[in-house]
């Protein structure tokens, strides 16, 4: 399979916070955020592996400001790291500003999905080579990432987190 670029995967979703989608503070809810950055992470997996993707794990997610009604949200997700049949996908959330235009950083999440079969057994996935500082740091931290998620999942024993242990050594 020839390898892809995180760029081949990019996905931009852009929506309004309507207030059916507001909690009492009138701030977006994070169950709405988490399926907004589903959405579009799937979408990023399937521009990669043109494969059924799944969600295997939401890995990390970071609500560091509040998203009011009204504000323009653009979700931003690629696939940071493939691995054999599951990808990395790192989301960057952004709130436009309504005077400037100037888009700021409200929120992060990394998600893992798998590509399967019609049967929903894994596949392969094309290698991906990362291209910008950025891509190449997140792809680098991926693999640390996905030890960890399978750790927490009970799937691998921290004996075997070869990259995680790393860290402390
Ligand atoms: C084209 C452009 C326009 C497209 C326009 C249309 C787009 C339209 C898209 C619509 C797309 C809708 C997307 C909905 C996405 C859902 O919402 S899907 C619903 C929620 N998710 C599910 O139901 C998944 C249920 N789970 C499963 O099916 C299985 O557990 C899985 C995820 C397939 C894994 O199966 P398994 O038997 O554990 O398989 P196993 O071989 O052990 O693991 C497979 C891989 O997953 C990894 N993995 C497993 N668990 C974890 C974990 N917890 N953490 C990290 N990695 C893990 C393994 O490490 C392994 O990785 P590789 O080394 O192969 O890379």
């Amino acid at each position: 399979m020839s390898p892809k670029h995180p760029s081949d995967s990019l996905t931009i979703l852009t929506d309004l916070v309507l207030p059916s989608e507001t909690n009492p503070l009138n701030n977006l809810f994070g169950g709405e955020l988490l399926a907004r950055m589903d959405r579009a992470a799937s979408i990023a997996a399937r521009r990669h592996s043109r494969r059924i993707v799944v969600t295997a794990s939401v890995n990390h997610v970071a609500f560091n400001r509040a998203i009011p009604l009204g504000s323009v949200v653009t979700v931003e997700a690629k696939v940071s790291r493939s691995f054999k049949s599951s990808m990395e996908i790192y989301i960057d959330v952004w709130i436009e500003d309504r005077e400037s235009g100037n888009k700021n950083k409200a929120n992060e999440a990394i998600y893992t999905f798998v590509a399967v079969d019609d049967t929903g057994r894994p596949v392969e996935v094309a290698p991906i080579v990362p291209e910008t500082e950025l891509e190449k740091e997140r792809f680098e931290a991926a693999l640390r990432r996905k030890q960890l998620s399978l750790v927490l999942a009970g799937k691998m024993k921290p004996s075997e987190a070869t990259e995680l242990k790393a860290l402390f050594l």
